[in-house]
């Protein structure tokens, strides 16, 4: 078995908040191993964006560990890259240089023929090339989200945290998308945390589920995704696929459900 890479030790996340102690996580324990590609799904608000957050080093757990290597999280690194579904981009710069931002920090240092060739192969493969001078503002939301992935896999992070990294792209570049980052993970062999809505997405990509409960989040079910990579659009058709996709959705919704009647509770 390969080794861990990011553990969850009983962790635990709340937050103190104007209407008072909001526990968000509960309890948490499991680890991703090297190069494991684990997706988290659950309720919407259930707590997925905070215990990425721990692992970027944003959020202390309030009580528990998580590791990276053995090693508690000091702070943010330049060994995860971690991409968002918005702000994933430098308004003040052009395309080309929010692809060579990161290339030029120290921790990443490259000299300018190499950083050349990284943002124009980066650029080619989001079909960014003609738009190297173009300013955020004035591309698409869907090139700017391609734009942000650029930039992450530049800089070739050991970690990707991912947090709805494809929910505003059309289902088109959503799913050439999500082709591609199997790609790059085979060529350049990364350990993945990738929060998603979508079953589907989670299952075509990940080795493994982690499906939430309602908050304060728990771990409901961890599911081994039994198909070997690299994986192919067909993938989808299986019965075996459509079997634990129905399972799965299943699980969400009874989340969904049980985090709605919570909310009723409250407003009452
Ligand atoms: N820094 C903070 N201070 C106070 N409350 C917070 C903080 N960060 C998150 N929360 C609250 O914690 C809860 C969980 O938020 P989080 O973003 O982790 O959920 P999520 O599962 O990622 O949601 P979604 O699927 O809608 O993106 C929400 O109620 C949110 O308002």
């Amino acid at each position: 078995m390969t080794r861990q890479r990011i553990t969850f030790e009983n962790v635990s996340v709340g937050f103190d908040t104007a209407r008072g102690r909001l526990n968000v996580i509960d309890d948490v324990s499991f680890d991703i191993r090297d190069r494991e590609f684990v997706s988290i799904i659950g309720p919407s608000g259930c707590g997925k964006t905070t215990l990425m957050n721990v692992v970027a080093g944003f959020v202390q757990p309030s009580s528990g560990k998580v590791l990276l290597d053995g090693k508690p999280i000091p702070g943010p690194g330049p060994d995860r890259g971690v991409i968002f579904q918005e702000y994933g981009v430098f308004p003040w710069l052009s395309v080309k240089d929010n692809i060579a931002f990161g290339l030029k920090l120290a921790a990443n240092r490259k000299n300018a023929k190499e950083r050349d060739e990284i943002c124009q192969r980066y650029m080619q493969l989001m079909g960014l090339s003609d738009f190297a001078d173009a300013w955020p503002h004035t591309i698409s939301g869907g090139m700017r989200q391609r734009l942000a992935l650029a930039r992450a896999y530049a800089v070739s992070p050991e970690f990707l945290l991912m947090d709805e990294p494809f929910g505003a792209l059309d289902a088109q570049t959503r799913s050439a998308m999500q082709d591609l980052l199997l790609k790059v993970l085979q060529t350049e062999g990364k350990t993945v945390m990738l929060i998603t809505h979508s079953v589907e997405e989670a299952l075509y990509l990940s080795s493994r589920i982690v499906i939430m409960t309602a908050r304060p989040t728990r771990i409901r079910e961890i599911v081994t995704v039994p198909f070997a990579y690299p994986r192919e659009e067909s993938l989808h058709e299986s019965k075996e696929f459509g079997e634990l996709r129905s399972h799965i959705r299943e699980c969400v919704m009874q989340e969904y459900a049980a985090q709605a009647q919570q909310r009723a509770a409250f407003a009452e």
